[in-house]
């Protein structure tokens, strides 16, 4: 499923005006009528529908759906916000239909808003969609502020009025307890900040043209997906036709960072693993890792011509941040190999970025937010705030494939086009999970159809596995690193066999 930027979105409904003759009308009584559809599953007919309007299409919606509603027997009226002459041309229109149906019409001036709305059931919020630019002005701040108080069930259509494009720091939108969204989320359903506006979600279809919703770089990664691009394993396959692993890291204090990242790349299809680690390390590693093979961590051991049996490097969980750590990363660096670089890898990157520019092979860098204000110079919460447009600018500017691991990890190409992963829970917020990702993601990148599905394919089916583990006999109290792992089976065994996902999983 694609995910859509407000300028795409309207880029779609002009071509589709432009190219295709459809008429904006033809897609307001779509989007009416569709969005009323889905809404009737949460109605009955005894319920009082309020649908409160605004100055946009989005308020033209709101009336298509309140005459289909009405001429269904439902129990609907609408509150206007603003007067017919400050109204979209498409809205004037669905407003005087509305009327010929014989439609009640509330004025906001008319009345004491929260009075009026104690009768009603249910508040349709069709006030604001994606037209919406910076904070809500008045006063129209007020209405939302009402709504919100009301104690109501709430709806929204599109978006819940208020969370536009930007997420503004005081951020003032109607809390929906459902939104129905057109043809494909916007990147504020999956942002810290205005995901909570959302409340549950569905997708519904408008008839745009898919051909050009597909145009979007920016996809919601799904169970779909994994199963298409996930590399066969064929009968006749030996261990050589697979990844051979090279991971360098763990230290004294850290040996068990490179043992979930083997688990992991194993347990994700790899073909062999080899770990280059501190002697203090081994003895610790070697008890339990049985399909492991080692090597002692040294830089000077990592020639091209010693590297030549490895097809993927995975470097940097639990490496000790000193001049030993140092040099190895300098080297790693420098070699033509596939590089997957994580933990304290990626704060060691963060000291000369420059060395990116000088790779000759595919970089993916897999970092948490705090590690990517580092990496990019940015704050955390500039970060949160606009994490699609910080990830796409990275991943550009660097030529790299980007993770950045979250409650929706978002996976990005060199190119700029990012996969969201919606996947996992807070039984992942733990130490451990990102070593075992790293392995996942060393084990699928150069497997799958291309590298960004391999790695979007690792994070879906790590998140994946963490699902299973807390809907089986664990919680997101208990849940560590290594049980995720022992989930991984299932969690290939859910995507290759089940139907998990009809539509979008968000928490
Ligand atoms: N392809 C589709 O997805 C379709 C979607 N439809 C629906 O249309 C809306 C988008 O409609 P649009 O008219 O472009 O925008 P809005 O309804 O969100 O609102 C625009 C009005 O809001 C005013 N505005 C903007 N910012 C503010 C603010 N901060 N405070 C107060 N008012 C604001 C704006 O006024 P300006 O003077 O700023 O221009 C407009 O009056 C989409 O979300 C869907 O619901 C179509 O029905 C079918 C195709
Ligand atoms: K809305």
């Amino acid at each position: 499923m694609r995910c859509m930027t407000e300028s795409e979105m309207y880029e779609v409904d002009r071509k589709s005006a432009e190219d295709y003759l459809l008429p904006t009308t033809v897609l307001m009584e779509n989007a009416g009528r569709a969005l009323a559809d889905g809404l009737k599953s949460k109605l009955s007919k005894e319920m009082r529908i309020c649908v409160v309007t605004g100055p946009g299409n989005n308020g033209g919606d709101g009336y298509v759906l309140a005459r289909t509603l009405l001429n269904e027997g439902y129990a609907v009226e609408v509150l206007e916000t603003v007067t017919e002459a400050e109204m979209s041309t498409d809205e004037q229109l669905y407003r005087q239909i509305y009327l010929k149906y014989q439609g009640t019409l509330t004025k906001v001036d008319d009345v004491d808003v929260a009075a009026y709305l104690v009768d009603k059931d249910i508040i349709v919020d069709a006030l604001f969609g994606i037209g919406l630019t910076g904070r809500v002005r008045a006063p129209f701040d007020q209405w939302i502020e009402t709504i919100n108080q009301s104690g109501k069930c709430v709806i929204s259509l599109d978006v819940p009025s208020g969370v536009s494009s930007v997420a503004a720091d005081d951020l003032l939108a109607i809390r929906a307890n459902h939104t129905f969204i057109i043809e494909a989320p916007k990147p504020s359903l999956f942002i810290e900040a205005t995901r909570p506006f959302y409340g549950e979600v569905t997708v519904v279809s408008i008839g745009l043209p898919k051909k050009e919703l597909l145009q979007s770089s920016l996809t919601v990664w799904q169970q779909e997906d994994v199963k298409q691009t996930l590399q066969k394993r064929e009968p006749f396959s030996h261990k050589g036709n697979y990844v051979h692993l090279l991971v360098i890291g763990g230290s004294a204090f850290m040996p068990g960072s490179v043992k979930l990242t083997s688990t992991g790349a194993y347990r994700t299809g790899a073909g062999l693993v080899t770990v280059m680690t501190s002697e203090e390390a081994l003895p610790m590693l070697a008890n339990g890792l049985n399909e492991v093979m080692y090597q002692p961590l040294e830089p000077e051991a990592l020639t091209d011509e010693a590297l030549a049996k490895y097809d993927v490097i995975a470097c940097g969980m639990g490496l000790s941040e000193t001049a030993a750590g140092r040099a190895l990363l300098s080297r790693v660096l420098e070699t033509k190999k596939p590089l997957v670089i994580d933990a304290s890898g990626l704060n060691l990157l963060s000291e000369d970025l420059s060395r990116l520019e000088r790779r000759q092979a595919l970089t993916v860098l897999t970092p948490h937010p705090k590690e990517m204000a580092r990496l990019s110079g940015l704050s955390v919460a500039a970060i949160k705030r606009q994490p699609f447009r910080v990830v796409a600018d990275f991943a550009k500017a660097h030529q790299v494939y980007l993770v950045l691991k979250g409650a929706m990890t978002l996976s990005a190409s060199p190119s700029g086009e990012i996969n969201i992963n919606t996947t996992g829970n807070s039984g992942l917020s733990k130490g451990g999970s990102g070593d075992l990702l790293t392995g996942m993601v060393a084990s699928r990148v150069l497997s799958d159809d291309t590298p960004l599905a391999g790695i979007s394919n690792a994070v879906f089916l790590h998140g994946l596995a963490a699902d299973l583990a807390v809907s089986d006999r664990h919680s997101s109290y208990d849940l560590t690193a290594t049980e995720v792992s022992d989930y991984l089976g299932r969690s290939f065994q859910a995507v290759l066999r089940k139907n998990i996902q009809a539509s979008i999983n968000i928490k």
